[in-house]
Parts: structure tokens; C-alpha cells; sequence
């Protein structure tokens, strides 16, 4: 029987790294971090230069998973989900945690001010909230 799929997604801090991570030495499924797949492959289409980030290769990101997810038994962990075929997984998991502990722990690891003010603004919440979180140039 082919092992389950897993995605962990939900905005950045929210806790994906931390819980897969434990998941995976629990379960002996394997643990892909899609933002550091991508940096190690540069699977990256250009540079954002408002957020001063790379811009994600979705293609080649997908590309680069699609024979690991037919194996099975990987969890996924990446904030955007939009992308990824539905396909792959079994289940998936909407992290969340409270704005407040949210903010702290993010600026902690560096997020410049206006892109905090961008990810907690209403009208970003707004945008989030119809379509799959959060874009994927913003980690
Ligand atoms: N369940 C938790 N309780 C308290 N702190 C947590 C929890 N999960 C994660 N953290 C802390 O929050 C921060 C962000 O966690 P991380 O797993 O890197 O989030 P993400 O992968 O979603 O960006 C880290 O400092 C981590 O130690």
C-alpha cells in the first residue's frame, strides 16, 4: 500500500517546519520544505523586488516533486498550496496560530516592516482570504 501524502501549509511562522519535522521522525515519513528545495535547485523565475524575495518556479517546483509524490509517504510543508496538484495528497493541514504570537515570531526572524504590514493589513487579509494563502512571493 502506498504510503499518504501530507501538505502543512498556512502563512509563514505559523509552526509547518517545527510539526513536520516532529511528524516525520514520528511516522518515518519523509519531510520536503519547499522553500529550501528551491533554493537548492534555484528553482526561482525572477526577484521581487517590493519584498525583496525570489520569486518561486511553480513549474519546475512541481516538476521536481512529481515522481517523490507518486511514491508516497512525503510530507509537503509550504505556505502557498494553490499550486500543487490536488492529486498528491491525501490530506492537508491549514496551520494557524493568533496574529499577535504570529507578528512576534516573525519579526523575530527578520521580516522588514512593510512586509509585516503587508501579510497583517485588512485589505491583504481580504485578498488572502479568497484566494489560497499566502502569494507565493512573500516568504
Ligand atoms: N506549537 C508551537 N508552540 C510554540 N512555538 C512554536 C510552535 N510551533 C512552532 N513554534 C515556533 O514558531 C517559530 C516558527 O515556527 P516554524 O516551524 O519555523 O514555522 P513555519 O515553518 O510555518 O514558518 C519557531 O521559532 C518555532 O520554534
Amino acid at each position: 500500500m502506498r504510503l499518504p501524502n501530507i501538505l502543512l501549509t498556512g502563512t509563514p511562522g505559523v509552526g509547518k517546519t517545527t510539526l513536520g519535522k516532529e511528524l516525520a521522525l514520528r511516522t518515518g515519513l519523509k519531510y520536503v520544505n519547499v522553500g529550501d528545495l528551491a533554493q537548492e535547485g534555484q528553482l526561482y523565475d525572477g526577484f521581487d523586488e517590493e519584498y525583496k524575495c525570489p520569486i518561486l518556479d511553480e513549474d519546475r517546483v512541481v516538476d521536481e516533486l512529481e515522481n517523490k509524490m507518486k511514491e508516497g509517504g512525503v510530507i509537503v510543508d509550504y505556505h502557498g498550496c494553490d499550486f500543487f496538484p490536488e492529486r498528491w495528497f491525501h490530506i492537508v493541514f491549514v496551520l494557524q496560530t493568533d496574529n499577535s504570537v504570529l507578528y512576534t515570531r516573525l519579526e523575530k526572524r527578520g521580516y522588514s516592516v512593510k512586509k509585516l504590514q503587508a501579510m497583517f493589513s485588512v485589505k491583504f487579509s481580504k485578498f488572502f482570504m479568497k484566494k489560497p494563502w499566502p502569494p507565493t512571493s512573500l516568504k
